[in-house]
């Protein structure tokens, strides 16, 4: 079973998507998501995978991997499981990366032993939030808080479990 990793970026409140968008563009944070799944697997949701701009479709030098309940769907460049157990299945890497959306992570949660998460000091409406992190979780490592060049602070969070 390969390790389960979680990634995501949110802002107060865990504020993660608006609308199958993310509301807010954090170059630094797409840096740190592209160095932390270069070479791995992806898992996301058909929502997420929609919401990937074209040239990102699929997520280049990655395995990707689409989890949808619809037995016809089908996407270029993605492997399709109907359940978290088969995406894992179909892994052929030793660490799986979730990469959204809000229902993804809620279903994955249970087998996840890492979480990596860029946190934003910032105020945004949004319809979807981040998994809750409770007390099974220790951080592991956490930055400082970082200005970035589009004036949001930022941090990154390491979140660990056995
Ligand atoms: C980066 C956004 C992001 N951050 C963290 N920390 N965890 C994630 N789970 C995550 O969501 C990845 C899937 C959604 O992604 C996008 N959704 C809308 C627009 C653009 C994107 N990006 C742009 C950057 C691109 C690159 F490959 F360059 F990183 C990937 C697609």
């Amino acid at each position: 079973m390969p390790e389960v990793a979680m990634i995501w970026a949110q802002a107060r409140g865990g504020v993660i998507g608006s609308q199958n968008t993310i509301p807010w563009r954090l170059p630094e944070d797409q840096l740190r998501f592209k160095e932390l799944t270069a070479g791995g697997t992806v898992v996301m949701g058909r929502r997420t995978w929609d919401s990937l701009p074209e040239r990102f479709r699929p997520l280049p030098k990655r395995q990707n991997i689409v989890v949808t309940r619809s037995a016809s769907w089908s996407g270029v460049g993605a492997d399709v499981a109907d359940s978290p157990a088969e995406a894992l299945v179909l892994a052929t890497t030793s660490v799986v990366w979730i990469i959204g959306g809000g229902e993804v992570y809620a279903r994955f949660l249970p087998l996840a032993t890492r979480l990596e998460v860029t946190e934003l000091d910032l105020q945004v409406a949004g319809d979807t939030v981040a998994p809750l992190i409770d007390e099974s979780w220790r951080i592991a490592q956490a930055s400082e808080w970082i200005l970035s060049r589009t004036d949001i602070r930022y941090r990154f969070v390491t979140y660990e479990r056995s």
